[in-house]
């Protein structure tokens, strides 16, 4: 059977759920499936909390691992929804998520405030370039105390100052997930004047439709009878059926053609900018192609192992090391949807202290697809200790 065509009515955003674990991230990005759907049931549809964390091991220890996408539609835009897990063992695939939004939506519970990772998403989302964030104090259902909510509030609106977000213009706005997923009016308008808060102030963001094309694999699927099946969010350009591609980074560069497109299960004519997208490629094999590589306009990008690049190494209070680092240092490298390990040259520095801003060469143990510009985080025993940018490619 065929299809049907996804169409482009309203303007496409690309937003998702980030913060500390069970702060209710997962509960939220349910509830809005649920209230869009029950306000306007001919364009939404309800997922559940077991629709969006639906892995076994997801479901065993009660966490979000994976991120997973829903969309939905408010009377003015259409959304790609990407919930992130907080738990500090999954940051890896938080940054992929927080890579691809045009704004977050940061989800604190009231009943703690902020929490280590709070703090290290706020960090995070500004070292990727997430450009706006609107703060969901959930939980709201069981504070009693008002107070209690204007400090958590106060609170937040300093955190995400201190990373460099308008604190003061911040909306933040007091939610309950739970409540709100029951039915209670009250809670439902709640999660209603959260959605009027990101349509109002996370604007469509300026999309690169006229550069090359572009799109970071971020999981990849066998359908039988077609062939492979590679997804991700379309970082710029545009693709047309039928349009050939290469597969860059992690292995030699291979060429495919892409012979059916698709988003959200609905068949697409062209996938561009901004879009979460299926590609189905030609004359590909599954086990060819894997996360952290991208796809792209054949020629316009390639696979890089050694680049320069301007490096911030967090201070302690951020999260950061205790002590410098020295040559040869090796953490891990964090480039849109894959980590990979890299050393570092420091050419003249004897060291880099946490606090400061440098220029260093890296040279990591497998080639991603770059271009100067490319954000990364830098990671190590599990936290963020730097953040940079490639700055000249080598080689
Ligand atoms: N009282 C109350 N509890 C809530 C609310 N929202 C979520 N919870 C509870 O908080 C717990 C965690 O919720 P999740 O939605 O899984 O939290 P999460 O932020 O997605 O967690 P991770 O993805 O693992 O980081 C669950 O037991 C929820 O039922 C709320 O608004 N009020
Ligand atoms: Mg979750």
């Amino acid at each position: 059977m065929a299809k049907s065509q996804f169409v482009r009515a309203k303007p496409h955003l690309n937003i998702g759920t980030m913060g500390h674990v069970d702060h209710g991230k997962t509960t939220l990005t349910a509830a809005i499936t649920k209230v869009l759907a029950d306000r306007d049931p001919a364009v939404n549809r309800f997922v559940s909390f077991n629709g969006i964390d639906r892995a076994p091991e997801e479901v065993a220890r009660g966490i979000t691992i994976n991120i997973s996408h829903v969309e939905y539609e408010t009377e003015t835009r259409h959304y790609a929804h990407v919930d992130m897990p907080g738990h500090a063992d999954f940051v890896k695939n938080m940054i992929t998520g927080a890579a691809q939004v045009d704004g977050a939506i940061l989800v604190v519970s009231a009943l703690d405030g902020a929490m280590p990772q709070t703090r290290e998403h706020v960090l995070l989302a500004r070292r990727v370039g997430v450009p706006y964030l609107v703060v969901a104090m959930n939980k709201a259902d069981a504070v009693e105390d008002p107070e209690l909510l204007d400090l958590v509030e106060l609170e937040m609106r300093e955190l995400v100052s201190e990373y460099g977000f308008p604190g003061d213009e911040v909306p933040v706005v007091r939610v309950s997930a739970l409540r709100a997923l029951e039915g209670d009016p009250r809670w439902v308008s709640s999660v209603m004047e959260l959605l009027d808060a990101v349509d109002r102030y996370v604007p469509v963001p300026p999309r690169e439709l006229g550069e090359p094309f572009l799109m970071p694999i971020e999981n990849v699927l066998t359908i039988s009878g077609r062939g492979t099946v590679v997804t991700g969010a379309v970082e710029r350009g545009v693709l047309r059926v039928g349009d050939p591609v290469e597969v860059v980074g992690l292995s030699p560069t291979l060429s495919a053609v892409a012979t059916g497109l698709e988003t959200f299960g609905k068949s697409l004519a062209t996938a561009e900018a901004g879009d979460n997208a299926a590609v189905l490629l030609r004359g590909v094999k599954r086990d060819q192609v894997q996360r952290g590589q991208v796809v792209a306009l054949p020629g316009s990008v390639t696979p890089h192992r050694r680049f320069r690049a301007r490096l911030y190494a967090l201070t302690t209070a951020e999260g950061g090391r205790h002590t410098p680092f020295l040559a040869n240092y090796r953490p891990q490298f964090y480039f849109r949807t894959t980590d990979v390990v890299g050393s570092v040259d420091l050419g003249d520095l004897t060291m880099v202290l946490p606090g400061d801003t440098v220029d260093l060469s890296v040279e990591l143990g497998r080639p991603i697809a770059m271009d100067v510009g490319l954000g990364f985080a830098v990671r190590e025993g599990g936290r963020t200790v730097a953040a940079g940018t490639v700055t000249e490619l080598l080689d």
